[in-house]
């Protein structure tokens, strides 16, 4: 068995320029990948049929599965006979924006290029991965980016100044396409990207802290006021920044003493279920 880690995404800035003719927005966003990862065991068959194995009933184990729709893709792009057992151990909690779906179907990439022996490039991955959803492609990259486009246009970026994440996802998920949808860009205050990175070039912690921003945080805290409730916790007990992640529901603070760090999770942990503490995984992926 070819074992995977998939780590989770957050984005320590999200913009929206506009609305583009197809059904996606043009964004300008800078995301890093968090020690919060699902881990995708490979393993070959001969009988050509991709199969999903996971304990977690919330993962679709059909075409559904973004790590099924990555098999298949090069299944059929590459004209491979041989099939492959996904099995799918899930940490990251699913629609939270923490990418974990996209993350499952790029270690997918990364795994099969080894295991059918493709000898594919690391952009060659992210360019399929485009074809499955927007977050793949940084997926495929990991460690810390510039994305634009619709997110398949990456830049890589150095590493974030060190510190603590705390994550706290209420029970609730968001879909990604409602958010989008009911996002109105008139009167939308912008993300300072340019100085955000900035920040990570200068490993700035307080600068950074100072310069996150998420265009569709209003958007769903209309919809989901807990979400508002839980980023006034985190400020209460003590982060340094604070920010919904993606489409959310996931809110996320920035610690820079662990002390600290303990004492938001402990807070926290009092009236909501699902809370980590995680470092920033400042590498950047090589080949499977
Ligand atoms: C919110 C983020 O997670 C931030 O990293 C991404 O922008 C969304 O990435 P994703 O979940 O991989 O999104 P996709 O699966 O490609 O798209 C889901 C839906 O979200 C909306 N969508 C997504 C990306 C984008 N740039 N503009 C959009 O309007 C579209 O309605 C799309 O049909
Ligand atoms: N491998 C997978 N793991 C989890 N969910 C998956 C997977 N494949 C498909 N899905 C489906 O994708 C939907 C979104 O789940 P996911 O955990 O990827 O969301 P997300 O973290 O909010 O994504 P993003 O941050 O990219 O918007 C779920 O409703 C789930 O049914």
């Amino acid at each position: 068995m070819l074992y995977i880690k998939a780590p989770a995404k957050i984005n320590l800035t999200l913009d929206v320029l506009y609305k583009r003719p197809d059904h996606y927005h043009e964004v300008d966003m800078i995301m890093t990948t968090i020690d919060l990862s699902d881990r995708i065991g490979l393993e070959a068959r001969q009988d050509g049929v991709i199969k999903i194995i996971s304990a977690d009933r919330f993962v679709p184990s059909d075409e559904r599965n973004f790590a099924y729709q990555a098999a298949k893709l090069v299944q059929d792009t590459y004209k491979i006979k041989e099939g492959v057992s996904i099995t799918i151990d899930k940490e990251i909690p699913i629609a939270a924006g923490l990418a974990g779906g996209s993350s499952d179907a790029a270690a997918t990439l990364r795994g099969l290029n080894e295991l059918w022996n493709l000898n594919l490039t690391i952009d060659e991955l992210a360019e399929l991965g485009a074809q499955i959803g927007s977050d793949v492609p940084f997926c495929v990259y990991g460690g810390t980016a510039r994305a634009t486009g619709h997110g398949e246009k990456i830049e890589e970026l150095p590493t974030p100044p060190n510190c603590w994440i705390v994550l706290a996802k209420p029970k609730i998920g968001v879909s990604t396409a409602d958010v989008y949808g009911g996002l109105r860009l008139d009167g939308v205050v912008h993300p300072n990207t340019a100085k955000a990175i900035e920040a990570i070039d200068n490993k700035d912690y307080e600068a950074l802290c100072k310069s996150l921003g998420n265009v569709l945080e209003n958007v769903t805290l209309k919809l989901h006021p807990e979400v508002s409730m839980i980023k006034e916790q985190m400020y209460r007990l003590g982060a340094d920044a604070v920010l919904m992640s993606g489409s959310g529901p996931t809110v996320f603070g920035l610690v820079d003493s662990e002390a600290r760090t303990a004492r938001i999770y402990n807070g926290l942990r009092g009236f909501c279920d699902e809370v980590y503490t995680v470092r920033l995984l400042g590498e950047r992926n090589t080949l499977a």
